[in-house]
Order: C-alpha cells, then structure tokens, then sequence
C-alpha cells in the first residue's frame, strides 16, 4: 500500500508543525553524556533509548497562528479516482453474528449500550449499500462486487476482541534445545543487539537542563517508508521509498542540549512506564478513581507526555511505540472535556456528542469503547456508544436515539452513514469539542481519507483534535493538517535516532525459496515451542486465503492454531481472539486484521511469511508482542525476491537469523500435510497471493516474474500444475495472456 503523495499535495501543507515534548510540572536533569533531543521540561520520567546519535538540534516552540485552520488538502485527480474505485471487503460474513457479539461486549458497562441488535437490515441500510454500490462500505460491506481477494483496492482491517472462550492448551511437544529464555527461537542466543545499548533517566531534580522546555527538531527525521495504502492501491501506488527531510523552517531558533553529566543507565524492564502519576495531572476525582479501579497508578511514557498538553486544549499529533498505552492517553483528557461539559440533558431532542473518537477498524473501536467505560466507571452519567460496521444501521440508529451519549466510538465508513442518513445525528456532531483519530496514519492514508474528510467537514471548526499512532510517516505529517490546528504539537515519544520497535524485541530474518518457506515455518514454530512451554504465537500472512491455507497446513502438522482472518465469522474471530487473549501455548494465524491495535498479552512470537505491505504494517504487527515493556521476538520469513524489504527497515535492528534445518522428515511430514489440503484452498490460496503480489510494485511490476512466482509458490503448495484463475480475475489484475496462467 504505499502510495507516494504527489508534489502538488505535498505542496499544499507547507508549514510543519510544532514538535515539543510537553512541560510538565517539574524540572528535569538529564544525565547523559551526549546531547539528546529535548526533554527538557518534559519527561520527569525515565525512558530507554538504546541508541542516540551523539547530537541532535531542538527548538523552541513558535506557534503558528491560531485559530487558523487550514483547508482540507485537495486531492488530484488521479488521487480522486483511485478513491473512488477502491473496494473493501466484508469481515463479517454474518451480521447477526457480529450483534450477538457487540451486545455481548460489556453489556453492562456501556451505559449507552452498544448499538447493535440482532435484526434484519433496514431500508436505510440497504439503500446505502446499493448507493454507494459494491464494496463501497468499508466497514460494513462485504465484497458484493466480487472484488475477491488481492485484486480489488480494498483494506483489510484489524481484529481484536474482549472476552469469552476457556483459554485452551494444548502443549506440543518441546523437542529442541534448551528453554526460549536461554536460547530463543532459532537457537540464537539472545542478541541485544546494539552494544552499549543505553537507557536514559531523565530525572526530575529540576537540574542540568537547559532552559525550561526544548522541543525536539524533527526536521531530520526521515520516513522511508513503504506506506501501507500500497496494498490499497493496487496497480496505482506501490513500493516507493521515500527519504524526505522536513526542510521548511529553518528559520527555527536551534537550540542543543548537552548532557555533560554522563549517562544514567538503566535496564529497566518497564522503560514504556514514566514516574508521573495520574493524580499529578490535573484529572477529575471521579476519573482519577476509574483509573485506580482499572489499577493504573503511573503514566504510561505517551500518557505522560500527551496529557498536560491535551489538557491545556492544544491539539496533538502523537507518536509512541506498540503496546504503550496511547487508548487511554486520548481517552483520559477527551473524557475530561465531557466532564467539564455542561451534563448531559436527557430530555433534550438532540443531545450533543462532546467526544468523537474514530478507529480504523470495528474491533479497535469496540476496544476503545470497552476501555473508555473502564475509566468512566465513576462516571455514570457519562455514555458512550459505539457505531461500526458490520452492526445494522436501523439497530444502531435506534441506539442512539434511545441512550444519548457523549462519547461516540466509531469506524469511519458507518460514522458517514450515520452523518447522511441518521435524522438529527449531524445536529449532535456539532456538539463535538473533541476529535479523536486513533491509528492516525491509516485513517489519512487513501483509504479512509474522504470519509474523514467528509466527517471533519461535519464537526465544529472550532474543537481539540488528538491524532495517535504507533507510526507517523512523512505523508501524514505532510497532511495532517486536514485535521490539526497548524500549532498543533506534534508529540514524539520515540526519539530521533532510536528505532520505531521495542529494544526488547528481538528481530530476525529468514530468507529461503518458496519451496522451503512451509517447511521452515513449521521448524521455526516447533523451535519456539520446544524453547518456550508458555508460548503464544502470532504468524502474520499476506491474505485471508493464504492466512487459511497457512492455518490448515499448521493444524495438520498437529500445531495447537487458531486462525482469524476477514473470511471468517465476526463471532468466530471474537471467540477466537478472546481464546488467544486469555491462552498460551497457541498458535494465532492471521492476516493483517490483527496487526493493528489488538492487545494480547504475552506474545512470545511474532512471524511474518511473506511481503509485509508496509513498514509500518511490519512495525505494527511486530507490536502484538513486547507489550508492556516485555519481551519478544519476530522473525520476517521472505523469498530471497522479496529481500529489497530489509531496505525500508534498515533503520530496525533486524538481524538474519542463521538458517534453521529442514531435515528430511520434516520435509516429507510437510508434503504429507500439504497433500491433506483441500484443493479449494489451495486454488484461492494461489489467487489471492497472485493478486496481493501484483498490488507490489516491486514484484507486480513484471508480470511475467510474477506469474512465473506465482506458480512457483503453487508446486510450493504441492501442486504440479497451477490453478486456474477466472478470465474475468486476470483481466482485472492485468493478467490476460501472461504465460504461465491457467484460465476458466
Ligand atoms: N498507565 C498505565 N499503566 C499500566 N498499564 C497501562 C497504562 N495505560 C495503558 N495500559 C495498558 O497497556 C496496554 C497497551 O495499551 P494500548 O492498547 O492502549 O497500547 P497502544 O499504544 O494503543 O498499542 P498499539 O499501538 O498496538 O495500538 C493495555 O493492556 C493497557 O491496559
């Protein structure tokens, strides 16, 4: 998916936003050798950075002016037009499924309950679907176009899920090495990387800073990344590299901070916690007391960096890594507007929706929800709801009509639903005082950005705007002030210099054949297991069908898997993720409906089998381990074809791991189990990887390559002879009267 933006884009946001650390209440001395980037007023807290760069410039703070409020980027054409003929694909095959699901979410908590009945689609529901005909609704529709997978534009989205389920366990026998902790997977010692690897304590003494606040310059910092809208758009973006500079203003005073008191190390294992409680911010009792409930004591590094900021009314732009707490960074202040607000007047026709909070995926947002009523228990009569795809509109309408909130959770494409066709929704939306874009960085990439666009356009001008990511490519600090005030602070808790992913998590790759890729995946994960009894793994795949032909293959090979991707019933993947919350010892094959946001502790393994389509789709599947501040490991499986990816994540510390042993058992208990494959999944398998890898600049560039790959991964499913793709599929891929395709 990576689309570069084009230069007549690019050129429409020329000022850069302001980027500071935020003050906080006390004065800091930093303690380290080197000049770091400003923390100046900032962090009162301890942060691990394990690799600074000897001297980094900062800024002060020069607002721009306020008030101001750019227009909405326009886009070009070309830009338009893709927009226009993206598709998306449906994740709920089973709508009904999907409402027993949602209902089921913390029925009790929501005090505006969760908008979803178990009833027929209503007119509305309809109409809009055959207006904004197939695959138009993201959020909720399915491929009714027939845009089967990997040759439509469309998105997958991310999974998460709540509770139910026994954790299952089921061991399979260890039969490598010493213990993971030892030893790791693929019999590497643990190598910390990064020798000399340092943490920072920046320490609140009030000493050894320079002036009260600095700001982090991140006029160096440099993107080169494979934006993930390049599976999006398919045959029109693709592999594009960029290394830019934010240049435009120099005219910055510099400011440089150097540390002269030599470093303070520590290998604290909580490096994403800071000092700063939450009772030193200035959060209501009621709320201060849903946190302690929800045994929050401290801040998390984001949590305290965003808050006094937030709370001061700036906008924000946020970066932090993975798994460090960004929910209840914007959740927290954005409830302390709603509190601050005059209460709710539930006789009131049309009731005001204070807090809107927009999250790529229905899984994200149900999890926001969940996490939002945590904090509000104190709150009673603060309501939240949540509006997703997937869940029938009437239901949801109904909804929210019948238990007006303030807080409103939701998915984009059902958000501009509600906004078009809800009688009175658009009158509550100019209530909001906050606006919440959650995974920022997919919200404005060109699959979503015309339904932000439209819903920013329905919202008061005049309101706070929170934008989060554990990724902020150049694009989107290009664009985000289609959203953000342009004196917006763009806070950056992943500092210039260190890497996007977690010290802690320990980064391999693996590069092989085709033909060897199932076999050596089924080695790597019986080596983990046999070194890690309390394993929980993840294998990322590049499709939904390649994700089930993957599955089944694994669950032949008697590894205890279980398996979510968008083919699979709503209900089915929330049973299956809330199993693999609560499990260990299991195997979790996905595609990217997992990599964004889904919080699973205790992830011992992250693997990917092929291509990811983006940096930051590797950096965010990498995050579903090493949560917290704990340890992991992802291993990247690539063909040797697909090695030019190590260049967008040279920056990462990815090692290549020494290539584990296929021995000729193994091989054959692999054939064997391959055979046992139904042919059917074989077939889409084969397809929707041709499609995926098509939409790959890189590899879908040459067609004749492609084909040619594409029927070497088919014999590495077992198959002599390639399957054959329906005229209409070749067509749209582009594919017509490439040698080596069979036709139907
Ligand atoms: N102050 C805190 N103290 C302890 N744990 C916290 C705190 N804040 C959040 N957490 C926990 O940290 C975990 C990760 O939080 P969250 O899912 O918000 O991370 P994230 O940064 O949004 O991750 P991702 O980038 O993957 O979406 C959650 O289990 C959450 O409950």
């Amino acid at each position: 998916m990576s689309i570069k933006f084009l230069p007549p884009l690019r050129l429409l946001n020329p000022s850069p936003p302001v980027i500071r650390f935020p003050l906080m209440n006390v004065g800091l001395s930093i303690n380290t050798r080197r000049s770091i980037p400003i923390f100046s007023g900032v962090f009162p807290f301890k942060l691990k950075y394990p690799g600074f760069s000897s001297r980094f410039s900062t800024r002060s703070f020069r607002p721009g002016p306020t008030g101001s409020r750019p227009e909405f980027t326009r886009r070009t054409g070309a830009e338009r037009e893709r927009g226009e003929v993206r598709t998306s694909k449906s994740l709920v095959e089973d709508e009904a499924e999907l409402s027993d699901w949602v209902s089921d979410l913390r029925t009790n908590s929501f005090r505006g309950r969760v908008t979803s009945e178990d009833e027929s689609d209503s007119d509305m529901g309809r109409r809009n679907r055959s207006k904004r005909g197939p695959g138009r609704d993201r959020d909720s529709g399915s491929n009714r176009g027939g845009g089967r997978e990997g040759f439509s534009m469309k998105r997958r989205r991310e999974s998460d899920s709540d509770e139910f389920g026994e954790p299952t366990r089921r061991r399979t026998e260890s039969t490598f090495g010493p213990p993971r902790k030892n030893r790791g997977t693929l019999g590497l010692q643990n190598e910390k990387r990064g020798q000399g690897e340092r943490d920072l304590w920046l320490k609140r003494d009030g000493k050894g800073v320079k002036g009260e606040r600095g700001f982090i310059d991140d006029d160096d910092e440099v993107d080169d990344g494979e934006d993930e809208r390049k599976g999006l758009m398919r045959n029109l973006g693709g592999l594009v590299t960029e290394e830019e500079s934010d240049d435009d203003d120099d005219d910055d005073e510099i400011m440089e901070f150097d540390m002269k008191d030599g470093p303070s190390l520590s290998s604290s294992s909580d490096s994403f916690m800071s000092e700063t409680r939450f009772d030193q911010c200035s959060i209501s009792p009621l709320s201060l007391k849903g946190i302690k409930d929800a045994g929050y004591e401290k801040m998390t590094v984001v949590q305290a960096a965003t808050l006094p900021v937030i709370v001061k009314g700036k906008d924000v732009l946020a970066k932090a890594k993975t798994g460090t707490g960004k929910t209840v960074a914007f959740l927290l202040p954005s409830i302390e507007v709603v509190v601050k607000s005059p209460p709710l007047d539930r006789d009131q026709k049309r009731p005001p929706i204070i807090a809107l909070v927009i999250c790529p995926t229905r899984e994200l947002a149900t999890q926001a929800a969940t996490e939002a009523n945590t904090l509000l228990k104190y709150h009673p009569s603060i309501g939240v709801q949540v509006v997703i795809g997937g869940v029938r509109i009437a239901s949801e309408q109904r909804n929210l009509q019948a238990n007006p909130c303030q807080i409103l959770v939701a998915t984009p494409g059902r958000l501009k639903d509600h906004i078009e066709n809800t009688a009175g929704f658009a009158t509550r939306l100019m209530g909001v005082k906050v606006l919440v874009l959650d995974e920022a960085d997919r919200l404005l990439d060109m699959g979503f950005r015309k339904d932000i666009e439209k819903i920013i356009s329905a919202i008061p001008k005049q309101r706070q705007t929170l934008m989060f990511s554990a990724t902020v490519p150049e694009e989107v600090r290009q664009i985000c002030h289609m959203a953000l005030k342009r004196d917006h602070e763009f806070i950056n808790t992943v500092e210039e210099g260190t890497e996007d992913t977690h010290s802690k998590v320990r980064q391999m790759h693996v590069i092989a054949p085709l033909d060897k890729q199932f076999p050596l995946l089924y080695v790597i994960l019986k080596d983990h297991i046999a070194n890690d009894p309390d394993y929980k793994a993840i294998v990322f795949c590049t499709t939904a069908r390649v994700t089930g032909l993957v599955a089944g293959l694994l669950g032949e090979l008697n590894l205890n898997i279980r398996e979510i991707h968008s083919r699979k019933a709503q209900t089915y993947r929330t049973r299956v993720s809330n199993e693999f919350r609560k499990s260990r010892g299991l195997i979790l094959v996905t595609s990217d409906v997992s990599a964004r946001g889904v919080d699973y502790p205790d992830v011992t393994l992250v693997m990917q089998v092929g291509l990811p389509a983006s940096r930051e789709q590797y950096i965010h599947r990498l995050g579903r381990t090493g949560r917290k501040g704990k340890e992991g490991e992802g291993i990247l499986l690539l063909a040797p074809w697909e090695e030019f990816f190590l260049s967008t994540v040279k920056d990462l510390p990815l090692t290549k791991a020494p290539m584990p042993s296929i021995d000729p058992d193994t091989k054959k208990k692999v054939e064997r189990a391959l055979s046992q494959l139904d042919m059917n999944s074989k077939q889409a398998a084969y397809q929707a990887w041709l499609g995926y890898y098509n939409s790959q600049k890189k590899v879908g560039n040459d067609k004749y390559r492609l084909v040619e790959l594409a029927n070497e991964f088919s014999r590495s499913m077992g198959l002599d002879t390639p399957p054959a793709i329906p005229k209409l599929v070749l067509g749209k891929m582009g594919l017509r009267n490439i040698p080596g395709l069979r036709t139907k």
